[in-house]
């Protein structure tokens, strides 16, 4: 296993050149000048992300991390815990949200399994931690040692999928109780309060939201997470398929291919991911913004501006899966509008 701070080696800056490349192609298009909007910010920022690689991307992953939680049995979640697994078992039969949306845009979908409760789930990569994280509320989810592992392995297998061809990534998770741990990851962060992160989840009833935040402050309070150390954050608060999503951000920048955000979850993971390796932020692309309550706070301290608001709150992957036509997209007006020039006109 190479060592993360060889990982972090390999992420290289953007290719400005490419970048300052497509922006001037997309100003000779025929169309008024600056008219596709953030479509062709979408288009620079993917140019510079291939560098002298033809700007497409034929081979896309959804990857969805799933585990359970410790911190399910605080009563966070209306969701019995057994959903992780079977929810694994429809996703990766094709059935579910995440499977159908990703086979719409042409992507295939791999479910890892890093710590659901039950046995081996056929049709999932197994890399179980354990059976489910430590209860936040009373200790660490995790040890240092499980989260940097996990982070390492998680990151370089992207890189070897890349290696094989993978030009493109897109992150879900899954794991019931999950929005708890992200809300205090999110929370510690960003300096901000539980009760500024901490959202309904999975349809929690309202009457329980000052529970919830209790459960996150008690995390907090009994795990002192360092807040200029995002893997103790993630070690002491967080989860397995959080850390397990921050190391493919990581891999996916280490191995230069844009890595799609999906909602709260994803947020939580990138902004880890971020501390660890500031070098990574030039390669993720924001889908939508998520209706979970903290969303827009982590989407801020991230710096991204998300391009769609459905009012999603599903997670799996489900709206990073929606923006692959979109990505699509702004590779074809790229390369396959016509030019004034072409057209004879002079604006
Ligand atoms: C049937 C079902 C499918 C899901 N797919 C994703 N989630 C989402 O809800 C969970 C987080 O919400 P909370 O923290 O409130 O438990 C995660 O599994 C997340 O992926 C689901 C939840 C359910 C019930
Ligand atoms: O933002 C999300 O992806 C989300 C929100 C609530 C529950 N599960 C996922």
């Amino acid at each position: 296993m190479a060592s993360l701070a060889n990982i972090l080696r390999q992420i290289a800056e953007p290719d400005t050149q490419a970048a300052q490349k497509a922006a001037e192609r997309l100003d000779s298009l025929v169309k008024p000048l600056g008219s596709l909007g953030r479509l062709e910010q979408l288009a620079i920022q993917l140019a510079s992300i291939r560098g002298n690689q033809p700007l497409h991307f034929p081979s896309k992953e959804v990857l969805v991390m799933a585990a359970d939680h410790g911190v399910w049995q605080e009563g966070v979640t209306p969701s019995p815990q057994v959903v992780t697994a079977i929810q694994a078992v429809n996703i990766v039969q094709g059935k579910a949200g995440v499977s159908v949306l990703a086979r719409a845009a042409g992507a295939q979908v791999t479910l890892i399994d890093c710590g659901i409760i039950g046995p081996d789930i056929p049709g999932t990569l197994n890399h179980k931690i354990a059976q489910g994280t430590g209860n936040i509320a009373t200790g660490p989810a995790m040890t240092r040692e499980q989260a940097e592992s996990l982070l390492i392995w998680s990151a370089e297998r992207v890189i070897a999928k890349a290696e094989s061809g993978l030009s493109l990534l897109a992150v879900g998770e899954l794991g019931m109780a999950n929005t708890t741990p992200a809300a205090a990851m999110v929370a510690v962060l960003t300096g901000a309060q539980p009760a500024q992160t901490v959202g309904l989840g999975a349809n929690l009833s309202p009457d329980r939201l000052a529970h919830k935040i209790s459960v996150v402050e008690k995390a907090i309070a009994v795990n002192q997470p360092d807040p200029s150390d995002a893997l103790d954050v993630m070690a002491k608060v967080g989860g397995f398929e959080l850390v397990a999503m921050a190391g493919a951000m990581i891999g996916a920048a280490a191995a230069g291919i844009p890595l799609v955000l999906d909602g709260f979850l994803s947020y939580a993971s990138a902004l880890a991911a971020c501390q660890i390796a500031p070098a990574l932020k030039p390669y993720l692309i924001p889908s939508h913004l998520s209706a979970e309550q903290g969303a827009t706070l982590a989407l801020e301290a991230l710096g991204l501006t998300p391009y769609f608001d459905l009012n999603l709150r599903l997670g799996e992957g489900s709206g990073a899966a929606l923006a692959l036509p979109l990505i699509d997209a702004a590779c074809a007006i790229h390369n396959e509008m016509a030019t004034l020039a072409e057209c004879q006109i002079e604006l």
